[in-house]
């Protein structure tokens, strides 16, 4: 297949090289040294920590540069979504399947929807929407999550810090764009990224959710690796508690979690998320998607989320305050 990575970080990263590796023609949009470094290799590299692999990548600041693709993945952060919305058309033609996989509540809730149960949050990633639905059909859109722990810790190299344990979830918006979609899916479980269709695309964007608004927000606060909530007592009970929450909001908004939080917590990752990535390297934080778009969403059912709020006012304090997130 022909496809390109709009923003080939930490996760397009890892979805580029693995696909580049198993054939498909790949080309990345990336920006920096990062981008420097592919461009000079012609190559994209990944390591789990020992030797570095090379799959060769076309690489450039500008997708106009490659066309249109049989599949586009967007591999910003929520908070690179907008301009991704100006850089898309290049990439895009009739045909084209673009993919969203993301952390946290994503542009596209809203779209294809079955009836919601209570008035939409007025959040900053829906406003991203019109501009998308403005160049791609509901059809030419799939989404999804993301399991695996990733870095871009030196240009042109992707480290993975969850060897063995990398998989994602992909599933069309709307039901014509199946097809295309399972296309997409297949190239990728064979490129060996696991990748499966969930039962349902809003259930899987919430199961990761409430992993992201426990874990990932308690490492951020503590600047740990997400696996300190399983070694600090209190931590885990404030991850438990958090999680218990999140799942009161996914199940209001009718979406039921299975997730059992003591079991969740069991798992959490020796990995320092991306939340923390961000924050600890200056970039632009989803705090509004991962930490304060439950809490709304919480508000809009009426129910309660102390401990998350306790948490949301001071890691959205740390972002402000280092000009990492705006209201
Ligand atoms: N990292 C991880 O382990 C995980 C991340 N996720 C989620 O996956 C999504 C992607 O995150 P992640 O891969 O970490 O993000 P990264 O920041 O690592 O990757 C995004 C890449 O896009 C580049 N980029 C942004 N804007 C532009 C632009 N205008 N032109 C060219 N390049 C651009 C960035 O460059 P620059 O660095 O210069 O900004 C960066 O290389 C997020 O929703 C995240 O929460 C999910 C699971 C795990
Ligand atoms: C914690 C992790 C790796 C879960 O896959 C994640 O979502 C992140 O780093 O943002």
């Amino acid at each position: 297949m022909k496809i390109c990575i709009l923003g080939a970080g930490a996760i397009g990263g890892h979805i580029a090289f693995r696909l580049a590796a198993a054939g498909h023609e790949v080309s990345v949009v990336a920006r920096g040294a990062h981008l420097d470094a592919m461009r000079q290799r012609g190559q994209l590299g990944f390591t789990e920590g020992a030797d570095v692999s090379y799959a060769p990548v076309r690489a450039s600041s500008n997708p106009a540069d490659f066309g249109p693709q049989d599949a586009v993945i967007v591999g910003v952060k929520a908070t690179g979504l907008a301009v991704m919305a100006d850089l898309l058309g290049p990439v895009v033609g009739p045909q084209t399947l673009v993919y969203f996989p993301q952390n946290g509540m994503p542009w596209w809730y809203p779209v294809s929807a079955e009836t919601l149960p209570y008035a939409l949050p007025d959040l900053a990633i829906f406003r991203v929407k019109e501009r998308f639905l403005s160049i791609l059909k509901p059809h030419q859109i799939a989404a999804g999550t993301v399991y695996s722990g990733n870095e871009v810790r030196e240009p042109g190299i992707i480290y993975n810090s969850s060897p063995g344990r990398n998989s994602l979830t992909i599933a069309a918006i709307d039901p014509e764009g199946r097809e295309a979609t399972e296309a997409l899916r297949a190239a990728i479980d064979a490129s060996g990224l696991g990748a499966t269709t969930p039962g349902n695309l809003r259930t899987a964007m919430w199961t990761k959710l409430v992993q992201n608004m426990s874990g990932s927000v308690i490492a951020l606060a503590t600047r740990n690796q997400t696996a300190i909530s399983r070694h600090d007592a209190r931590l885990g009970e404030l991850y438990i508690r958090i999680m218990t929450e999140g799942k009161a909001i996914a199940d209001a908004w009718g979406y039921p979690v299975s997730l059992d939080p003591v079991e969740a917590l069991s798992r959490a990752p020796y990995h320092r998320p991306s939340l923390l990535q961000d924050f600890e390297q200056g970039r632009p934080m989803e705090i509004g998607e991962i930490v304060l778009a439950p809490a709304a969403f919480a508000r809009a059912a009426g129910v309660p989320c102390p401990s998350l709020d306790a948490v949301a006012g001071i890691v959205a304090r740390l972002a402000i305050d280092k000009g990492l997130y705006s209201e």
